[in-house]
Formats: C-alpha cells, sequence, structure tokens
C-alpha cells in the first residue's frame, strides 16, 4: 500500500474545509511536484470547464467536478484507497454470493485473455468495494501497492473519479486512463470498468480491467473495453437465466451458427407471454425500437405466448421476425424447470406466503415434487439453505433423501460448488475416518503417498452429504461435531488445522432422538444437525405416484431411445403394492419393465418384476411375492421400526428374486454392494439355510473396501 511520508502544502485551489497538503510517496515513485502539478490541472479545468465535450470526458469532467466541489476532495493526494477489514470483506462477499458465483468463471476466462499483458481483473460489489480479484501471481505486489486488490473500497466520495466510481455513479462503461483519475495516488493505472446488471434491473456491481504504468495512450484500451463490457453482459446473461428458470426463455441470433454459442437476445416469459426480463442487448435494441419497451412477446413478433410456444414444439431452431424493424432472428425457446412448476405452492399454504424469488426456487428439474408434502419441504428447506442451517431428512430407505439433498444444493447460493454424498453405513468404521477427514502425507501404513483429501474438505465452498449420519461410532460424532462447531479440521497425522465451509445436509432412517436418549448418538451433536428436519414420506403415501413413474418411464426414453407406455392392468400393479423399497425400488422396477417391453412399446403386467404381478382380480393388500424369501420367518422385529420392517422385507424379497446374489441385488436395488451386506447384517437377513451371510465375512474391512470400490468403478 502507499504510505505517505511528508507533507507540503501546495498552491492550487483546495477545498476549503481540507488543510491539506500533498504528501509524496517516493515506494510508488510519484513526486510531490508531480502531485502538485496533477492537483493544479485538475483545479484548472474544472474551475474553467475546459474539458472536452465528447461523452466520456464529459463523464469524467463531472466526476472530477462533483470529486472536488461536492465531495471536498484533494486531487494532490497520494495516499492508497481506503482498505476495508478482513470481516467487512467476508461480510461483502457473502452478501454478494450471487454475482461472484455468476463472475468467477468470467472473470478467470478474462484473466487468461489479459493478464500476461499485465492486467489484473476486478469485481466490486455495489458499494464499490474490491470483492474479487485475478492478477499474475509476479505482479501481486505491484497491485496491492496500487490499490487494485480485494478488500480496497473505490467510491467517488472517498477516491474522487475512477472507472469503477464512474460506472456507479452512471450505470455506464468507461476506460478511466492514467491522468483522467482524480487523485494523484492512481494516476498510475488504467482502468476499464463495466457494470454488472442484475435481472431486476439494478446494478450489482462492477467488472474491472486495470493496469498498473500502461505506456500505451487511451486508445489502445478500445480492444481491452470491448472485452470488459461483453464479459460484463454474459455474466448478467448467466444471472439472467438462472434467475429465469420457472419461465419460457427465448434465445434469438442472427446467425444460427451462433444461437447456442452465444445468443444476442434473451427474453423471458411467463405462460401469457407476459415479460418478466430481457437482457441488456435485448433491452438497447428495442429502446431503439419503441418509445416503451412492450411488455408482451405478442407486441414484439406478433404472435401470442401460444404461437411462439408451438412454433418450438419439435424443433430445436426456429425463425422469429421482430414485427418493428422486421430483423429476422434463429430462435430457440427454454422451457420452464419442471421443478419450480411443482414446487410453487398455492396461495393459503403455510409456506406460500414466505415464498423466495423464483430464482432461488429453482431446485431442480430432476426431482418430482406433486406430492404437497415434498413439496412444501422443498420450499421451505431451499428458503434456509442459504442461512447455515443445517438440514436433517428423514424416511425410509429409497424415499429420495439424497435425491432432496442434491435438489437443495442446486437450488442454493452453493450450486456452481460440489455436492458431495457419504453413506456413513457403507463404508466401513475404520476407514471411516480418514475418508471423511482425510490425512497427511505418510499419515500411516499403506496411506496415499500424496495423502488424501478428506470427503468434508471436497465439499468446501458447496453441500457435505452424510447419509445415514445415525450409523456414525460415537468417537466420530466427536470429531464431527469439532468441525461443525469451529469451522476447521484436522486431517490425520497433520498437524495443521484447514477451514472449511459447507452447508451440511444429513439423513437417516433411524429415530436419532431415541439414539440420543439411549446414549448411543451425542446428543449435541443431535442439536447442530437438527436446524430444521424434514421427513420425506413413503410412497405408499405419496399422492403423486403416477408423475413418478411419467418422470422414470421418460427417463428411460432419454436413454434408451424407445419411450414404453404402462398398460392400465401394469399400472394397476403399480397402484396395489406397498413399496417397501419407496421410490428406488419404483424407478428400479421400471428400469426392469422397460427393458423387457421395448420392442411392444406397452408394458403390460407380465413385463413388471414377479413381486409386483398380481392378478387383477386378486389384489393383494400385503405384497405377496412370486418368489418369498425363504428366510422371511426367521427375521427377528423386535426393535425395528415399521419403515425397517419393509425394508427388511424389501431386502429379502429382492435377494430371493435375485437368487441371493448380493452383486445384482445390490444393481436392482440401486445400492452399493456394502450397504446390501451392512443392512443384511443389521436385520438379520441370512442365507437359505445358513446361519451366516453368504459368501466370505462381507463386514470385514477389506471385503466391504474392495466391495465399495467396486462399486465405484462400476
Ligand atoms: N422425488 C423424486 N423424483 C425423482 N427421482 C427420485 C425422487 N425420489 C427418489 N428418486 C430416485 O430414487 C432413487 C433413490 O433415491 P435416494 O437415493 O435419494 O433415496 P434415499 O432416501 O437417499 O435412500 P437411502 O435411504 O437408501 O440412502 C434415486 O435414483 C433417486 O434419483
Amino acid at each position: 500500500m502507499i504510505v505517505a511520508h511528508n507533507a507540503a502544502v501546495s498552491t492550487y485551489r483546495t477545498p476549503t474545509h481540507l488543510a491539506i497538503g500533498v504528501t509524496h510517496v517516493e515506494e510508488a515513485g510519484m513526486t510531490q511536484s508531480y502531485a502538485l502539478q496533477h492537483a493544479r490541472r485538475v483545479s484548472s479545468v474544472v474551475d474553467n470547464a475546459s474539458f472536452h465535450e465528447a461523452a466520456a470526458q464529459a463523464r469524467l469532467f463531472r466526476s472530477w467536478t462533483r470529486s472536488l466541489n461536492t465531495f471536498q476532495l484533494d486531487p494532490g493526494n497520494t495516499s492508497g484507497p481506503r482498505v476495508i477489514s478482513a470481516a467487512e470483506l467476508k461480510d461483502r462477499r457473502n452478501r454478494a454470493e450471487a454475482l461472484l458465483r455468476f463472475s468467477s468463471p468470467v472473470v478467470e476466462r478474462l484473466h487468461g485473455i489479459v493478464g500476461k499483458a499485465g492486467y489484473c481483473v476486478l469485481v466490486a460489489d455495489a458499494d464499490g468495494a474490491l470483492i474479487d480479484f485475478r492478477g499474475q501471481e509476479d505482479r501481486r505486489k505491484e497491485y496491492r501497492q496500487h490499490g487494485l486488490y480485494h478488500g480496497r473500497y473505490f467510491t467517488e466520495d472517498a477516491e474522487g473519479t475512477s472507472g469503477v466510481a464512474c460506472v456507479l455513479a452512471d450505470k455506464e462503461p468507461i476506460t478511466v486512463h492514467t491522468e483522467d483519475h482524480f487523485r494523484a495516488a492512481f494516476t498510475c493505472l488504467t482502468c476499464t470498468a463495466a457494470p454488472i446488471i442484475s435481472p431486476a434491473g439494478e446494478l450489482t456491481g462492477v467488472l474491472d480491467v486495470s493496469a498498473v504504468r500502461n505506456s500505451e495512450n487511451r486508445d489502445s484500451q478500445e480492444l481491452i473495453y470491448a472485452w470488459v463490457c461483453q464479459a460484463a453482459e454474459m455474466i448478467e446473461n448467466a444471472y439472467l437465466l438462472h434467475d429465469t428458470g420457472h419461465l419460457w426463455t427465448l434465445y434469438l441470433h442472427r446467425s444460427q451458427d451462433y444461437l447456442s454459442l452465444h445468443p444476442e437476445l434473451l427474453i423471458a416469459f411467463d405462460d401469457a407471454g407476459n415479460i418478466a426480463s430481457m437482457n441488456r442487448q435485448t433491452r438497447s435494441m428495442l429502446s431503439r425500437l419503441y418509445t416503451a419497451i412492450p411488455s408482451n412477446v405478442q407486441h414484439l413478433f406478433d404472435l401470442n405466448a401460444g404461437q411462439v410456444i408451438d412454433l418450438n414444439s419439435g424443433l430445436e431452431m426456429f425463425p422469429l421476425r421482430l414485427t418493428r424493424g422486421g430483423d429476422r432472428f434463429f430462435a430457440r425457446l427454454r422451457p420452464p424447470r419442471q421443478a419450480l412448476r411443482t414446487i410453487s405452492l398455492p396461495p393459503g399454504h403455510p409456506a406460500a406466503g414466505h415464498a423466495e424469488p423464483a430464482a432461488r426456487a429453482i431446485a431442480s428439474d430432476r426431482l418430482v415434487t406433486g406430492d404437497p408434502q415434498v413439496s412444501s419441504h422443498l420450499a421451505r428447506a431451499l428458503q434456509i439453505i442459504d442461512r447455515r442451517i443445517p438440514v436433517l431428512l428423514q424416511g425410509e430407505t429409497g424415499t429420495g433423501k439424497e435425491a432432496f439433498a442434491l435438489a437443495v444444493h442446486r437450488g442454493s447460493l452453493r450450486a456452481p460448488q460440489p455436492f458431495v454424498a457419504v453413506n456413513c453405513a457403507a463404508i466401513p468404521d475404520t476407514l471411516i475416518e480418514s475418508e471423511l477427514f482425510g490425512y497427511a502425507e505418510g499419515a500411516f501404513t499403506g496411506a496415499k503417498r500424496k495423502g488424501l483429501k478428506g470427503k468434508i474438505l471436497q465439499a468446501h465452498g458447496g453441500t457435505l452429504f452424510l447419509d445415514e449420519i445415525g450409523d456414525m461410532a460415537l468417537p466420530l460424532q466427536t470429531r464431527l461435531l469439532r468441525v461443525l462447531a469451529e469451522n476447521e479440521l484436522v486431517p490425520l497425522g497433520s498437524e495443521q488445522s484447514v477451514r472449511v465451509d459447507i452447508n451440511l445436509i444429513c439423513a437417516t432412517h433411524r429415530d436419532l432422538a431415541r439414539m440420543v436418549s439411549e446414549g448411543t448418538f451425542r446428543e449435541d451433536l443431535y442439536y447442530r444437525l437438527t436446524g430444521a428436519v424434514f421427513r420425506l414420506p413413503p410412497l405408499r403415501d405419496r399422492t403423486d405416484l403416477g408423475e413418478l413413474v411419467d418422470f422414470f418411464l421418460a427417463d428411460e426414453a432419454q436413454a434408451h431411445g424407445t419411450r414404453s407406455a404402462l398398460s392400465e392392468e401394469a399400472m394397476a400393479c403399480i397402484r396395489r403394492y406397498r413399496w417397501p423399497g419407496n421410490v428406488r425400488q419404483l424407478r428400479m422396477a421400471l428400469r426392469y419393465a422397460c427393458a423387457l417391453a421395448a420392442a411392444q412399446g406397452v408394458i403390460v403386467a407380465e413385463d413388471l418384476p414377479d413381486y409386483l404381478r398380481c392378478p387383477a382380480d386378486a389384489a393383494p393388500a400385503a405384497p405377496q411375492p412370486a418368489n418369498p424369501p425363504v428366510t422371511a420367518q426367521a427375521f427377528d422385529s423386535a426393535g425395528l421400526r415399521p419403515g425397517e420392517l419393509l425394508e427388511r422385507e424389501h431386502i429379502a424379497q429382492m435377494l430371493a428374486c435375485h437368487h441371493w446374489r448380493v452383486k445384482e441385488t445390490a444393481k436392482a436395488l440401486g445400492m452399493s454392494r456394502a450397504t446390501i451386506y451392512r443392512k443384511m447384517a443389521r436385520y438379520g437377513i441370512v442365507y437359505p439355510g445358513s446361519a451366516s451371510l453368504p459368501g466370505a465375512p462381507p463386514l470385514s474391512q477389506t471385503d466391504a473396501q474392495t466391495d465399495a470400490q467396486a462399486d465405484e468403478a462400476d
């Protein structure tokens, strides 16, 4: 940072209340006389209104005038910009998480283009605080010394004219080249900045590309100017596309080749054609054509929303002509995301009043939420997830706890960051510690040479999903508690703690409260995990079975190219069954049926798995598997809850259907082999005619590990 050593009284006109002097900074190579000279020039220009009237120059002149007259700043001041505290920077970055999420990849790319030429790339928030920085490693010190670093604060009222300050004032891009800066401290900088406007039309940030001691003239910045404007537009478009996922979005370009790569125009509208949002290019083009920009697509294209949607059906691209001006475009229409439509709650629903803005509600297009209980849970989870409230999901096996957790992650601000899922029951106790916490180089014999980054650290910045948390051993619970309390972890064999920042979602089918009272689950951890608790209903209680069936049939069709329909008889079988394996079992059953029915295209009852087939005239209330598990009657039901009893029954059925081959059963159930072994041990499911599990003892560390590895390889 620039350090002021000395002060000398200047002779130029100074703001009346300031007993100013020119501080000179030898480290920055700036002399006192230079600062004085600059200050005189600024004063004289403002006093004599002698700036050129070119648009940008006029903006600079206005900014100089405000800096000198309104804010009473000293143009001869050579000290650096105000630096905000680390805590304030963190807070600002948190508040601008959405902006950073969309700007980060673009900033990275832009830096890849301009970095080697000596430019750094910065993002300022809407108040002018620099919250993101990319610069060449070997120039960092220099950038920092001149205020081009995160944590610096560039507002016009404090630092006078600068690229960021001008954009904040006028919401227009600008290049502020060397002596265009108001304060002498910044005249060695060349800054080109552009606004980043949110889909709601508000200024949310500023993208800035700057260099120190750029020897080129101002015209040389034209290319940088074009890049910065284009990059800012890319950020805005990404923001808009994310924000309007619940709407129809038209992508338009004059050339069909560029339509997918880089659409010129983006217009988002609802089912009635009301335009909810458009990108900057659309806005500027339409404002040239209309005095007031039309509010419905019908006025733009002479086609109502329904006709535009019809044009799109079955076509990847279609032509569209603007009514006014007659420009022709190639168009693509993105339909609203399904999840958003299914999770919108009816007015009067307890969660409806608190609905977040639509963009936040985009949870996933991979989760069926037609059941009101599921949709209400999802809406609430999305409302709290960005507030660092840990979520606990409860529900029987296969009810979609992991799918739900993933949807919540995808609808959170952390969506671009990793989602890391760990099944605490599937990893042997002896391995789970290193899996979760990682270990340092050479931590123990057999450790990987370079150490291992544990799952918790892999989830840094994103979401960690701990499935079957009730199966975590007490010592590990203690370690996890420490991580959650301190936001730090120490990998095995390391002495250094590492900071971690995660959203935590846990799941269990166990009764954690009961485990706490029995002393098998730590009470303090229980309260840490249960910021919000959602119980996912079993499939037999869900009202959206039909939607789930459609969803899985569509999924199969997409994977295999042929769409199968369900006969009424087959659907009746599906409706009658109790689904102990829940949504997972339904998915696998439909996959099986689609494979058998592939040729004829209609799934009949005979195509369904044995356990599902039931004659229409003898619909059983309880499952009557074609191949009943030999050992079912040997189960000890003591201590198992209804959901667990069903799961036990389901796994036993599936094992019997698959001739007790664990690998195939695991595949059919969509579980890992290690999980099947665990569940067999837990529920006391034994191989027919045997007192132990099939094959070698499955729960030995090596076998379960080998199975887990094999599952990963599968
Ligand atoms: N609402 C849903 N919409 C679409 N697919 C779903 C839904 N719920 C579950 N699934 C699918 O069902 C399968 C099982 O779901 P998932 O693994 O999330 O269940 P789970 O409750 O976590 O199971 P477990 O308790 O055994 O860990 C997955 O393939 C998942 O994608």
